[in-house]
């Protein structure tokens, strides 16, 4: 088991020192059944074997809790550190991989599979026990008698290989469970993000309903009645067998007189002590065969993926006056769309604005440029400085088209927060609809043009060289529009921001010191007469 074996390699000496007690505890109680069955009685006093057997009950009961919890806390240390690693590879994961997983399955791996790991760590100890005390019953079974060890053996060995055939049919369709998970989860992102479409619209509601949502809920129940079925089989089907063993332990003793009466109690007492534990063992498979799935499925998806923070320390030259990038592409597989070769600059202090028609790969194109997206054989230098990704990224502040508001305005707060704050929420007509209090915007529950202001607000913060605005200005009203693009856009390169604009409003064009044009996948830089041209209606001339 994958999940054992890692758990084994990380936690060496702990697991050890688990499976020690676990010993314990299972010789521990093989030798308070062969007290009670052949010492007890045969005691000086009956407070005599009253008091040994309450010692060993007690110690018996300390040793197995004491297995059943050191396993627990190192279950549950285990789960933090994977969590927190998974969040880390998460963290740093570029959003084109991101993409590709799919929402549904990202949810899957942070809900449901480390719930699915969490609960096979709760069962694991029933396992571990279960195994141990097996194996110490055999050796005592077998210093009792070896034919009847023997029977016993055969009987088990049929039991067992029976229960593992039904538990591989658990497996299979534990399997399917986890796939329909993610497409529960997929349907739920639906229900929670389409929620006003669906309210509207009641025949949709009803065809996601029967559709998409049945379609899920069916798969997941049906697959996990049959892995629920063949897991009670396999209890039951072992719990009737161990019975059967008794009687047969007997038939040895009293038909065949290969063993006495006593020792014939002592074997059965001691499959009975066994039984519990045996089938909590079985009972906890599944569960850990889930927990081993998500665990698999967990490594699959972020093997390769850096469990630590990206860099912060990034050290730039202050005086930069030119950025430079060659040679950057892209291909989405899924759409067959490609942009680029992209060769182009930004030069200090400029505002450059980047146009063209919907889908001509303007915001693909914003991705490649800050680094977001990575192009193999690119290039990319800050003043003949070849410059490395977590570099190039450092030098952005980025409101993309659907921004994620953070409450926290500032990550690293100066003295002079406070009042560059107030003079930003005052600028971008935020001020009396938002503050700041402890560096904590006050309200997110806002129009969306005014959460574009905020996230601006943030992008500001983030005090980088560069403000790339990817159709900031579609959500604002005409006059705000216009003062954004007349007042604000000169504002900031004022306060030494260099500004890269993805913008439709062909009256403004004439804000920029450059314009780009995307057309297909391609960039190409307008002239000064393909400028004026553009003053009004510069797409439907050129784009499309
Ligand atoms: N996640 C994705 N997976 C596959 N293909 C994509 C993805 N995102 C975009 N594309 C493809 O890339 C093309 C360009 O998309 P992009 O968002 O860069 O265009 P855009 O110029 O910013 O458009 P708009 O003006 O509408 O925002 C799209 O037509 C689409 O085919």
């Amino acid at each position: 088991m994958l999940l054992l074996k890692s758990v084994l390699k990380h936690h060496l000496p702990a697991m050890t020192g688990i499976i020690l007690l676990n010993l314990l505890s299972a010789c521990l109680g093989i030798f308070t059944i062969s007290y009670i069955n052949q010492s007890l009685v045969q005691e000086s006093s009956p407070q005599t074997g009253l008091a040994k057997l309450a010692g060993l009950l007690i110690a018996l009961l300390l040793v197995t809790l004491a297995a059943q919890w050191t396993l627990t806390a190192l279950g549950h240390h285990f789960i933090w550190k994977k969590r927190s690693r998974m969040v880390l590879q998460l963290l740093g994961m570029s959003p084109d991989r991101l993409e590709q997983q799919g929402h549904g399955e990202l949810l899957s791996m942070l809900g449901p599979d480390i719930r699915n790991i969490t609960l096979a760590f709760v069962r694991l100890p029933e396992l571990i026990q279960g195994i141990v005390l097996g194996v110490v019953a055999i050796g005592y079974l077998g210093y009792l008698s070896l034919p009847v060890l023997a029977i016993v053996m055969v009987w088990m060995g049929l039991t067992f290989y029976s229960g593992y055939r039904m538990v591989a049919r658990v497996y299979l369709h534990l399997r399917e469970v986890r796939n329909y998970e993610t497409d529960l989860q997929d349907v739920f992102q639906v229900v929670i993000h389409g929620n006003k479409e669906l309210a509207l619209d009641p025949a949709r509601a009803r065809h996601f309903y029967e559709n998409d949502y049945q379609q899920a809920a069916l798969g997941y129940r049906q697959h996990i009645i049959r892995a629920d079925s063949f897991h009670l089989s396999a209890i039951n089907w072992s719990n009737i067998m161990m019975l059967g063993l008794i009687g047969l332990i007997f038939l040895a003793s009293q038909a065949m007189g290969w063993i006495s009466g006593t020792v014939a109690t002592s074997f059965s007492l001691t499959v009975l002590f066994l039984r519990s534990p045996l089938l909590q063992a079985i009972g906890a498979w599944p569960t850990l065969l889930s927990g081993e799935l998500a665990f698999k499925k967990i490594g699959g998806m972020l093997a390769a993926d850096q469990e630590t923070l990206p860099d912060t320390d990034v050290s730039l030259p202050a005086g930069w006056q030119t950025l430079r990038w060659e040679n950057l592409s892209w291909h989405y597989p899924q759409s067959g769309f490609s942009v680029g070769p992209v060769t182009t600059r930004l030069n200090r202090g400029e505002i450059v604005f980047i146009i063209g028609a919907n889908g001509s790969g303007k915001s693909t194109l914003s991705q490649m440029l800050t680094g977001l997206y990575a192009s193999p054989g690119a290039g990319v230098w800050l003043d003949d400085q070849p410059l490395t990704t977590a570099a190039l990224k450092s030098l952005f502040s980025v409101v993309f088209t659907r921004p994620y508001l953070f409450r926290t305005v500032f990550v690293s707060p100066e003295s002079e927060d406070d009042a560059s704050a107030e003079l930003w929420l005052d600028k971008l007509g935020l001020a009396g609809k938002v503050s700041i209090e402890n560096n904590q915007l006050s309200t997110l529950d806002l129009s969306q043009g005014q959460k574009k202001r905020v996230a601006l607000l943030l992008a500001l913060a983030a005090r980088r060289d560069i403000l790339f605005l990817d159709e900031w200005a579609a959500e604002q009203d005409p006059q705000f529009r216009r003062y954004f693009y007349r007042e604000l856009l000169p504002w900031f390169r004022a306060q030494g921001k260099t500004l890269m604009i993805i913008s439709h409003d062909d009256d403004y064009f004439d804000v920029a010191d450059r314009v780009l044009e995307m057309h297909q996948g391609q960039l190409r830089e307008l002239t000064a007469e393909q400028r004026d041209n553009a003053s009004r209606d510069v797409i439907s001339q050129l784009g499309r």
